[in-house]
Formats: structure tokens, sequence, C-alpha cells
């Protein structure tokens, strides 16, 4: 892919996360080599502002480095520096060690440390500054997720013209966690400075709402659109749920074409042509129930109602978060449970698991996905899971089954996967023998009706939705006395 410099250009639509799309990797040349970000939130944005042709603020997952804006791949991208403290405070620290495990149910239990907060803050700050020089006026800037949870409040005291939304990818806890936060009223007063606080379910934007009532807000209930009203200091936030999606046409269109079809073909013939393929892919992460989903593994290959050879199990890990102790400490306890499956079960050129500890690329992840009979997606806690909603793309033909956590926000939606409390582990190993039992026009017809349902919402609805409540939260919005009626959306508001 081509990176050429670009001027720094103010535009309509500016999207702001804490990771651009791609990553820079320091080369002998000292000329930074570009790579696909890990994750799904690059996943659903990079078509969305590819269609709104706006610029995306982020960092570009190197440090200590100035990097001027630049054309990726025809994306505009600003980057955002982060020093070598600051990944570690505000990255590593703040956002993946506090909050994260914090709005993950405390998988994990969440560090405070104040020096990590005072960071938090710092970086929230360039961001918002980031974005203020970006948007043009009456621009609509659209901030995303937990890392960046100060901007929306931040941005308006700079830009008061511009439209803010916010939308948070994971979920949003219940208050009697949440408000184990010391911060947490600065978190709300950040957030409430959006325009629209988009969520991914309607029970995270109800843990919010709560919570904001708490804090002293004023709430209007949804009422028929499903949007939820909060007063705040003479304005008004507006909150909903907008799940995430994917751009479903073109994985079907990926995954139908010779070249992946081809390389399916010869996935399973270098598994050996087993009868079964089962597939999981995850970033490496404690939310997403990896251990336990081995233990399951475990007990069906010792109980022989897995067949290393029949059966092949792969599992692609992609590095993620690698110098935060738990998730070092999670790759050696997947690693010692692989090797332990793989020892007692497996047999020479017939591992029980495969297992690939590694980021793959669009097409070849393409094609693992349509080489596989059954998908096992088990986290623990996750705000979507879009690795879930690609296997459905990937499947026009309705051959292959997905089994599925019911607390994946992808359940909520998917409802031909067969669904299970991934923590129940016998459970999970009796759902893999009886999905693999089950007559074949009976997945079928649960794989159709999934297929359907991201072919129908897909990662552009998702966009227009959101954005269309967003114009519709700012079309009654008046600011310090500055109307922003009438101001240009880069989408038209479908359906809104
Ligand atoms: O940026 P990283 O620290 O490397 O982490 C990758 C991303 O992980 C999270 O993804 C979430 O967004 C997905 C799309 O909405 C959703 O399906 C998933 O359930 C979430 O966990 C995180 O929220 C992103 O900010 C990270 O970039
Ligand atoms: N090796 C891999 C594995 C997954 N992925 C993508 O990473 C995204 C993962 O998103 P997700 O919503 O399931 O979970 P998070 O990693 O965002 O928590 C999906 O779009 C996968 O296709 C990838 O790019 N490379």
């Amino acid at each position: 892919m081509q990176s050429v410099p670009c001027r720094p250009q103010r535009s309509d639509f500016v999207v702001v996360a804490n990771r651009l799309p791609v990553v820079g990797e320091p080369t002998e040349s000292g000329e930074p080599s570009w790579r696909r970000s890990p994750g799904g939130l690059v996943t659903a944005l990079e078509p969305v502002l590819r269609r709104a042709q706006g610029v995306w603020i982020g960092w570009a997952g190197e440090c200590d480095r100035r990097t001027a804006p630049f054309s990726h791949d025809g994306m505009r991208v600003h980057p955002v520096s982060l020093s070598a403290r600051e990944l570690a405070s505000y990255y590593e620290g703040f956002s993946n060690a506090t909050v994260w495990p914090l709005f993950h149910d405390t998988i994990v239990p969440p560090t405070l440390d104040r020096g990590w907060w005072q960071s938090y803050v710092q970086v929230n700050t360039r961001f918002a500054e980031a974005a203020a020089l970006a948007a043009a006026p009456g621009a609509t800037v659209w901030v995303h997720d937990y890392q960046l949870l100060l901007v929306p409040a931040m941005l308006r005291t700079l830009r008061p013209d511009v439209t803010i939304g916010f939308f948070l990818h994971i979920p949003f806890p219940p208050e009697e966690l949440f408000m184990q936060l010391p911060w947490w009223t600065e978190i709300i007063d950040g957030m409430l400075g959006a325009d629209l606080v988009g969520f991914q379910l309607p029970r995270d934007a109800e843990n919010f709402r709560r919570t904001a009532a708490i804090r002293g807000s004023a709430i209007d209930p949804p009422g028929a659109d499903a949007i939820g009203r909060i007063h705040v200091g003479g304005r008004v936030a507006w909150t909903g749920a907008f799940p995430v999606a994917v751009d479903a046409a073109g994985l079907t269109t990926l995954a139908t074409s010779a070249a992946v079809r081809g390389r399916a073909r010869r996935i399973r013939a270098e598994l050996g042509q087993p009868d079964t393929v089962i597939l999981s892919v995850d970033r490496l992460d404690y939310t997403k129930g990896i251990p336990e989903r081995l233990a399951a593994l475990d007990a069906l290959y010792k109980q022989g109602r897995l067949i290393p050879g029949r059966h092949a199990t792969v599992q692609i890990v992609t590095p993620s978060r690698e110098r935060i102790p738990q998730y070092r400490e999670l790759r050696r306890r997947i690693e010692i449970e692989v090797g332990h499956i793989n020892g007692a079960y497996g047999a020479l050129g017939r591992p029980a698991v495969h297992y690939l500890h590694r980021s793959v690329g669009r097409e070849e992840l393409a094609a693992f996905l349509v080489a596989t009979d059954l998908m096992l997606v088990t986290p623990l806690r996750d705000g979507m899971n879009l690795v879930a909603k690609e296997y459905a793309a990937c499947h026009p033909d309705a051959d292959g089954a997905l089994i599925l956590s019911e607390f994946a926000g992808a359940a909520a939606e998917l409802h031909g996967a067969y669904l299970v409390n991934p923590y129940d582990t016998d459970r999970l190993a009796s759902t893999v023998d009886a999905v693999l039992n089950d007559p074949v026009a009976q997945r079928s017809r649960r794989m159709d009706t999934m297929h359907r349902q991201v072919r129908r919402h897909d990662v552009h609805a998702w966009a227009r939705s959101y954005l269309g409540v967003l114009h519709r939260a700012r079309a009654g919005r008046t600011v310090l006395g500055v109307s922003t009626r009438g101001a240009a959306l880069p989408h038209a508001p479908a359906g809104a």
C-alpha cells in the first residue's frame, strides 16, 4: 500500500480514534513501513471513512516520532504522536489496564494509578486539539472509544461550532462497577460533551443514562425512536444503541472469489483433508475466553468426541498489547494448554489444535473463514465481535455453523447462532458435539438467517443510522447562542 505526504487540510468529516488504520513499523532506512492495525474498530471505520472522504486522526503505533499528515492507500490520516512514557501510562496503563478490564466485567482486576490518569488527560487534550485543527467550520467530528472518553467535552470547549459524535465500541458497565473509578464524574462529563453518545447495545446506553442521572442530569428515557436525551447545562446530549457491523457485500465478494475459494481448498488440504474444520480467530485478550474454549476442546479430544485427523481445530491469535503483564501471562497459559492438548491427543502430522500466533491478511483470513465448518466465538465479554459477523458474511451458500457466546454484543443480532455460556466449559463441549450432529438442513437454515442479517445491516447502514441521528441531534441544537442548523453532513441521513 502506498503512503504519500499530504497537506494538513481542514475537513468536513473527521474521525478521531486512538489508532490509525495503519501501524508504522521502524525499518533500517528510518522510514516506517505500514501494515494494517489490529482490531474491529479499524475494520468498521475504514470503509466509512473511505466513502465519506474525510480525515482520520489517531496514533500511528510508534513512539517519540512526529509524523506529518499523509495519505495512505487513498485515505487521509493525521498522526498524533505519543512518547514512550505516554504509551506506558495512557495506552497500556489507563486505557488498557484500568478502563478496559473495568468495562469488561473486571475479568482481571483494574489498576488505579493517578499518574496514568494525568497522562490520559494530557493525551486526550492532544487529540482534542488535533481534531479542532483538522475540522472545517461546522464540520462533523466523530470520536471513538474508551481511549478518548474526555475528548468530546474538550473539543466542545475548543470548537463549539462543530457537531460532535461519540461512539463506544466496548460495553458500558453498570454504575456499581463504573463508579469504582475515582474519576468517573470527569469521564461522564467528558462523554456528555457529545451531541450523540452511541453504544453497541441498548443495555450499554441504559447503564450510561443511569450513571448520568446519578451525576445529576435530568434524563428523558428513550421514546418510540429508541433515543434517550440527557439534559446537561442548557443543552441536550442524545444517547442510543447502534450495533457496529461489517462490509458484508465486500466480504461476500471476496469469499466467493476464485482466489479465496482456491486458498480455502488448499487450507483444508494442508490440514490433511479432515471431515470437519473448527476455527477460532481472536486478538490475544483475556476477554476472548480462549483458555475456557481450550478446556472444552481438551475434554472433547480426551473423550474421543473429537478425533485428530478427522476433526482439525485451528486457533489463530493476533498479538495484542504485548507489554501488559496480564496479556503476557495469558499467552503463556494458552501456549501451555495447546502444548498439553497436542501432547496428550495429537499424533505425528496430526496435531489436535493447529495454533497460529500472528496477524493474517484480509484475503487469507477470508479463506480460513470459508474453509471452516464450525466457528467458535466464545468471549467472556465483547462489545460486538466482528469476526462472528465476518464468518456469516463469508457463507452466502449457507454452509457452516457458528457457536457464539451470549456475552458477545453480536449475540443480540445473530439469531442463527448456537448460543453458549463461555464459562460453562462442559456445556460448550456438548454444544460442539450437538452442532456437529445437527441435521445439515437445520444448520443451513441458521446460517442463511445470519448471512441475510449481516448483509442487511452492514457497516454503511451502521454509519448512516448513527450519522442520521447525529444530524437530528444537531438540527435542534443551540450552543452559546450559535445555531449550527443546516451545516453539511458527510452522508445523507437515510431513514433519519
Ligand atoms: O487498538 P488495540 O489496543 O490494538 O485493540 C484493538 C481494538 O480492540 C477493541 O475493539 C472493539 O471494537 C470492535 C468494533 O466495534 C468490537 O467488535 C469489539 O467487541 C471491541 O472490543 C477496541 O475497542 C478498539 O478501540 C481497539 O482498537
Ligand atoms: N489475524 C487477524 C485476525 C483478525 N483480524 C480482524 O480483526 C478484527 C477483530 O475484531 P473484533 O470485533 O472481532 O474484536 P477486537 O479485536 O476488535 O476486540 C476483525 O475484523 C478481524 O477480521 C485481523 O485483521 N487479523
